[in-house]
């Protein structure tokens, strides 16, 4: 066999294999652009590979190109080029069997306020095709699941915010879809409706539905989903839990009291620079009696450096580590000078 057959043969190989891995996911995204018409580079060369049963959120800064990417997973608009597939169906060419096996709930409330909440569902159920018979059955369950069934015959007009977004999100699901898209599902809502949606969102996920979530709020995404990635300018920029996001941007922030006496203070920080415990971009800072180190090594380094100091006649009075958060992480990826976040991309 010559080279170049063999070369062949391990790459019609390792193609196959990807395609199966690929049919096998939620969603598979590769090298995707998307130009609007007036020269909007909306979408640049972005990568995404969610698994089956994720609950995926998608983070951005506005204008970075979500609700662009949701409407290619969701057949709503074209891509100018690049390869996806939704539960394994190319959206390029099998454009129904896509949207048979998801759900959309937009930004806009899609809620026919003159409607009740089960005739809402009832004309959604007519929409994504349930068959007849399934329907009673399907919209009294999901009644159930958000918390309306009290109010089933009620005009949606009456409903307060909260209601009618869980009422969205159930029109979105009457079909059971394995993949629904949250597009901003909270914006607007006070914390307690919202709490109310991420309990419903989570039993959805519960269930084995996957979820790919947009959201502005950092502690939603934080609080329910398993995996994140963030997209700038169009292309993915950070992936990972949102742990793993926390942990690459900033680390965590050992915080120590030491006991009186600005000299020990000094020493102390001295101490823990000059030591090799911490990377050489970990931060050192005081202010009055604390010492505050940003470092990616505080939980395996912190207990050295207690030790170190003891050793030298410092007192620790106090000992704490503060998590980053996910807002830290924004700020990062928001500045335009970080070109990626260490530790990649999809
Ligand atoms: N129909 C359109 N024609 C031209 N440009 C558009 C169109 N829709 C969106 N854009 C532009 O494409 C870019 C990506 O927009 P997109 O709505 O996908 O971002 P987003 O991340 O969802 O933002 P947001 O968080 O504000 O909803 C922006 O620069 C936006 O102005």
């Amino acid at each position: 066999m010559s080279d170049d057959s063999l070369h062949n043969t391990e790459h019609e190989r390792t193609t196959t294999e990807t395609d199966k891995e690929d049919s096998s996911r939620a969603v598979a995204v590769k090298d995707l652009w998307l130009t609007y018409a007036d020269g909007t580079e909306a979408v640049q060369g972005l990568s995404l590979a969610i698994e089956r049963g994720e609950f995926f959120g998608f983070l951005g800064p506005n204008g970075a190109g979500k609700t662009t990417t949701i409407k290619i997973l969701a057949t709503l608009l074209e891509p100018t080029r690049g390869s996806v597939t939704v539960n394994g169906f190319d959206v390029a060419k099998e454009r129904t069997a896509v949207r048979g096996s998801i759900g959309y709930m937009p930004q806009e409330t899609s809620v026919d306020e003159e409607l009740t909440a089960r005739e809402n569902l009832r004309f959604a159920c007519g929409a994504y095709g349930v068959p007849r018979g399934d329907r009673d059955d399907r919209i009294a369950e999901l009644l159930e699941l958000i918390d309306l069934a009290d109010v089933a015959d009620t005009p949606a007009a009456q409903f307060s915010g909260g209601m009618k977004k869980r009422l969205d999100a159930a029109t979105a699901l009457v079909h059971d879809p394995q993949l629904v898209f949250l597009d901003e599902p909270t914006t607007g809502l006070d914390p307690k409706a919202r709490n109310r949606l991420w309990d419903y969102f989570q039993r959805i996920n519960d269930a084995g539905t996957t979820i790919f979530l947009t959201t502005q709020y950092l502690e939603e995404a934080d609080a329910l989903c398993d995996r994140l990635s963030v997209i700038r300018d169009g292309s993915i920029v950070a992936d990972g839990s949102p742990k793993e996001l926390k942990r690459r941007v900033g680390g965590e922030t050992l915080k120590l009291e030491i006991e009186s006496g600005s000299d020990v203070v000094d020493r102390a920080c001295k101490i823990s620079r000059q030591s090799d415990l911490f990377e050489a971009d970990a931060t050192v800072e005081t202010t009055g009696e604390t010492v505050r180190i940003t470092t990616r090594r505080a939980r395996e380094q912190g207990s050295k450096l207690l030790v170190k100091l003891q050793e030298s006649d410092i007192t620790v009075t106090g000992f704490d580590i503060e998590e980053t958060t996910l807002d830290d992480v924004f700020l990062a990826i928001a500045d335009e000078s970080v070109a990626e976040l260490e530790g990649g991309h999809a």
